[in-house]
């Protein structure tokens, strides 16, 4: 597949200022990015390159697709921003204070935990007040402290002090002493949040300039793809990776796919910012190599004169339906792919046509749930494809092994040592400082009304035993699978054997993400383990074979040949909270983002009726959006 001229120019540019590309869906942003890489790679001796995405799915796409270059594992390191910026942490945290096993707190709940232990420590009755019979008043005050939580991400993804913070939240009494007191509580227990990686890593970057030369020295060229969803503390993160030392900075991106408001994100960075802070040329690419005429049109429909038919784009096929309820939706959709199987091939489509070739996108998860009863009634295997964050384990053994090496790593951990002791029926101990911690519990299960004490027993030594620097996981596996398989033999209450075989599978589960840990060269220590899972780095994506269901944002950038965009209403596309004009905007960034994802055929879909979570049905508009593809 040939470069057009115009890409080629891009890629071929000299690498001693950055290069801006301000370009539309399907243009051929990524490959122009990955294209970059490889004459970098091959023109250039020696010299690294960072190369950032938004999601672990991108970084694994674009690796894949650099996979046939030479050098790419000791040049070029692909990653999302944060996990670039965690592993600088782990590398060099301790320059800036941060414990050698500093432990990231990616569940929200986790957070929470932490959150209500420092007001408590601040003298606040906050058990008193969540105290309350009336749920509708619980879920109130539950929101008010939730909103603290999400103040804190703005104060930090903003980069705020403490003027900054108390003009922008007028209405929040004592919001920066209670954010500060939240920082001092997770310091204590020797974590950070999500989005504290990001802050550290820019302080440490900023104040350790030593350390940020090594980088520079090393990786001389930056690319960032879906440059339009940067926010500030992730611009600033890459500036201060760049220093003054580093030109040579590629941001590719299409303002119009802007999706993560919600996020902090503006397309200002890539548009605006990234032109003041850097000696850059711009470029721009309009013509679609993706998608086929009718989709092309739909899309010019949302964003006008967006994109330019390529001219041997081939017609393809929009068609849009409307149906009296969501099931009827649903069924239609589920013949409409079974009649499509049924093909077996298409001019229009390469290869033969499969489930593989088909997505279905909805703005929100809930959309799908007709459709997946649909699916499952007519024997359509698909696959709903999920953030990337991984799941917690359900069994007790499964939890005993990931709050336990939680707390190995970082026995201050009191919210995962807390939750141990209460599912072990343990009393939690007064000092969270001792390290023989796991040793202790390990004999005091033995006597506890638990699901297999002797097992857990022996787990929680085994984790007390693990050398955290160099740990022999396989091992560890091997006799614990052993060892609950052979009890799984002797014993006969059904419910039992349930738990043994979710035990087992939730084990085998564990070393399956240690494998690719481990295949993936990010690490080798179990404090990297454990925060390359809190990540997302080593989910298992099951979606790349069967049909896909997918949100539009996790959608983002990737494309097939058949697309069905479905729940098509006022209210859901766009969402019911989108009121102001900016947020309409991004919900039809968002709409943008879903037509465009097709390369071949597009179905859009509605349903005149919904019903509600509470079982009356509601009478449905047809979205806005339809109304402006279909004038
Ligand atoms: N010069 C080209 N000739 C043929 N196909 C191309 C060319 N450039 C890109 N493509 C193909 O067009 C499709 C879109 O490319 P790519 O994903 O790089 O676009 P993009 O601009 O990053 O899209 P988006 O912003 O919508 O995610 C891909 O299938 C890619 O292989």
């Amino acid at each position: 597949m040939m470069l057009s001229a115009e890409q080629q120019v891009i890629v071929e540019m000299p690498t001693n200022f950055g290069i801006q590309v301000l370009a539309s869906a399907g243009s051929g942003k990524t490959r122009v990015l990955t294209e970059r890489i490889g004459f970098i790679l091959s023109t250039v001796k020696k010299e690294g390159i960072i190369a950032l995405t938004f999601t672990n799915k991108a970084a694994e796409e674009m690796a894949d697709r650099l996979a046939r270059n030479e050098h790419l594992d000791d040049r070029v390191w692909i990653g999302t921003i944060h996990s670039v910026a965690q592993r600088v942490l782990e590398q060099y945290g301790h320059s800036i204070g941060l414990p050698s096993n500093f432990q990231i707190y990616e569940r929200d709940k986790d957070r929470m935990e932490v959150f209500l232990q420092s007001l408590r420590e601040d003298g606040v009755d906050i058990d008193e007040y969540l105290n309350v019979e009336d749920q509708k008043q619980l879920r109130g005050r539950e929101k008010v402290l939730q909103n603290y939580m999400n103040g804190f991400s703005v104060i930090k993804r903003e980069l705020m002090d403490e003027e900054q913070a108390l003009a922008h939240f007028p209405d929040t009494p004592n919001v920066w002493k209670i954010y500060q007191d939240y920082q001092e509580a997770l310091l204590a227990s020797g974590g950070i949040d999500y989005d504290d990686i990001l802050v550290f890593a820019h302080k440490l970057l900023l104040r350790q300039e030593w350390i940020a030369d090594i980088y520079r020295a090393k990786y001389k060229h930056l690319c960032v793809d879906e440059a339009q969803d940067l926010n500030r503390i992730q611009y600033e993160f890459i500036k201060a990776l760049c220093g003054s030392k580093i030109q040579s900075v590629l941001m590719v991106g299409d303002p119009h796919q802007m999706i993560y408001g919600f996020n902090g994100s503006s397309s200002e960075y890539l548009c605006e910012r990234f032109v003041v802070d850097f000696n850059v040329k711009t470029f721009h690419l309009k013509e679609n190599y993706r998608s086929t005429r009718a989709v092309i049109r739909a899309a010019n429909k949302l964003k006008h004169n967006s994109s330019k038919e390529h001219e041997f784009a081939v017609e393809g096929s929009l068609r849009i339906e409307s149906f009296e309820t969501e099931t009827d939706e649903a069924n239609w959709i589920t013949s409409t792919i079974n009649c499509i199987l049924e093909l077996h091939s298409h001019e229009e489509i390469e290869g033969e046509l499969s489930l593989d070739n088909i997505v279905v996108i909805a703005r929100n998860r809930f959309v799908f749930s007709k459709l997946e009863e649909a699916l499952s009634a007519a024997n359509i295997a698909y696959s709903l494809r999920k953030s990337e964050r991984g799941e917690e384990p359900s069994s007790l053994f499964g939890k005993v092994l990931d709050y336990g090496i939680r707390v190995k790593l970082n026995p201050k951990d009191w919210v995962d040592g807390k939750k141990l002791c209460s599912l072990l029926s343990i009393s939690p101990p007064l000092d969270w400082t001792d390290s023989d911690i796991l040793s202790n519990w390990s004999r005091q299960v033995l006597d506890k009304p638990v699901h297999f004490p002797e097992i857990q027993s022996k787990l929680l030594q085994a984790i007390h035993d693990i050398d955290s620097e160099a740990p022999n996981i396989r091992k560890l596996v091997k006799s614990f699978d052993a060892a609950l398989s052979s009890l799984s033999e002797q014993i006969s209450d059904e419910n039992q054997k349930l738990e043994l075989e979710r035990s087992i599978e939730e084990l085998r589960y564990f070393m399956s993400l240690w494998t690719r840990f481990k295949s993936k060269g990010i690490g080798s220590t179990l404090g990297a383990f454990r925060n390359a899972n809190a990540l997302g780095q080593l989910a298992i994506d099951t979606s790349n074979s069967g049909l896909t269901l997918s949100t539009v944002h996790t959608m983002k950038g990737l494309e097939k040949d058949i697309v069905f965009l479905i729940g098509m209403c006022e209210g859901v596309f766009p969402d019911y909270r989108a009121s102001q004009k900016k947020q309409i905007e991004e919900e039809r960034n968002a709409a943008f983002v879903a037509v465009t994802r097709a390369r071949r055929w597009l179905y859009i879909t509605y349903p005149k009726q919904r019903m509600m979570p509470w079982g009356s049905t509601k009478f449905q508009v047809k979205s806005r959006f339809v109304e402006e593809i279909e004038s």
